[in-house]
């Protein structure tokens, strides 16, 4: 099926070649800027801000400050922003009013282009966010980490097709392998999924033995692959500049 290319600001995913992403994990508003300004020097095509790690998150005023502020710094850069809750690998434990709050908040501050909204929360506050980013023409990227496990293949496409059923943008989803084939069953569901849905996926598998999965989007299928600038924000991402060669050198 040919892609139906979802655009980020000045990018558009699921269109040419993999796209990389590098996240932004400093505790303070000084650290976030200070990254951000080191990222943008090193030209991902999207900044990730991991508003997880930012100790400030739960205070409005502190996160609006701060995107202001980043927003700012990054110019012309597309941004994600991303609340990682605890139970899928995030930093704070909350609970799920406050984690749509946190949702919310974001997509009203209007200084993000797209935002991630986990699959496996409550569906009434899921749809509510879901219309809420389409009125304000936040890309949504829905997603699912699991962090212990590779499920198998016909389960992670299941798990694919149900974000785009709701209504996401993009859907993406992370999975841990314990041998080189779950590496496969990941890279195989991707292929499919790919190839059967109209819009963009984003899939890695995580660790080290899964690293191939972060350089072959795209011939699997992987529309956005997440790479370093100093500190990583799961494992197994590598740093930008090697990222960007191996793309290079895999291209089709
Ligand atoms: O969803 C993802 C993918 C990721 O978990 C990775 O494995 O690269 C990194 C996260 O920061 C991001 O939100």
């Amino acid at each position: 099926m040919s892609k139906q290319g979802v655009k980020v600001r000045n990018i558009v995913l699921g269109q040419g070649r993999p796209k990389i992403a590098v996240p932004i994990t400093g505790k303070t508003k000084a650290a976030v800027l200070q990254q951000a300004e080191e990222i943008a020097n090193a030209k991902p095509d999207i900044v990730e801000w991991r508003i997880d790690f930012f100790e400030g998150i739960t205070d409005k005023t502190a996160y609006i400050e701060t995107a202001k502020a980043l927003r700012a710094t990054l110019g012309d850069l597309a941004l994600l922003t991303t609340f990682r809750t605890k139970g899928e690998g995030g930093e704070l434990l909350l609970s799920e009013n406050d984690y749509f709050g946190i949702c919310k908040t974001v997509i009203s501050a209007q200084q993000t282009d797209a935002i991630d909204v986990e699959l496996y929360h409550d569906e009434t506050q899921i749809k509510s966010i879901l219309q809420q980013a389409k009125v304000a023409n936040v890309v949504v990227i829905m997603s699912n980490h699991d962090f212990n496990a590779t499920p198998a293949k016909a389960e992670i496409k299941t798990c694919l097709k149900k974000m785009i059923a709701y209504g996401a943008d993009v859907a993406k989803m992370a999975v841990m392998p314990q041998n080189t084939a779950d590496v496969l069953e990941l890279l195989a569901a991707t292929n499919e999924a790919s190839s059967e849905l109209t819009q963009p996926v984003i899939t890695m598998s995580m660790g080290n033995i899964g690293k191939v999965s972060r350089i072959s989007g795209e011939a699997f299928g992987s529309a956005l692959t997440f790479a370093t600038v100093g500190a990583a924000s799961a494992p197994g991402q590598i740093p930008i500049q090697n990222l960007r060669q191996d793309l290079e050198d895999l291209k089709l």
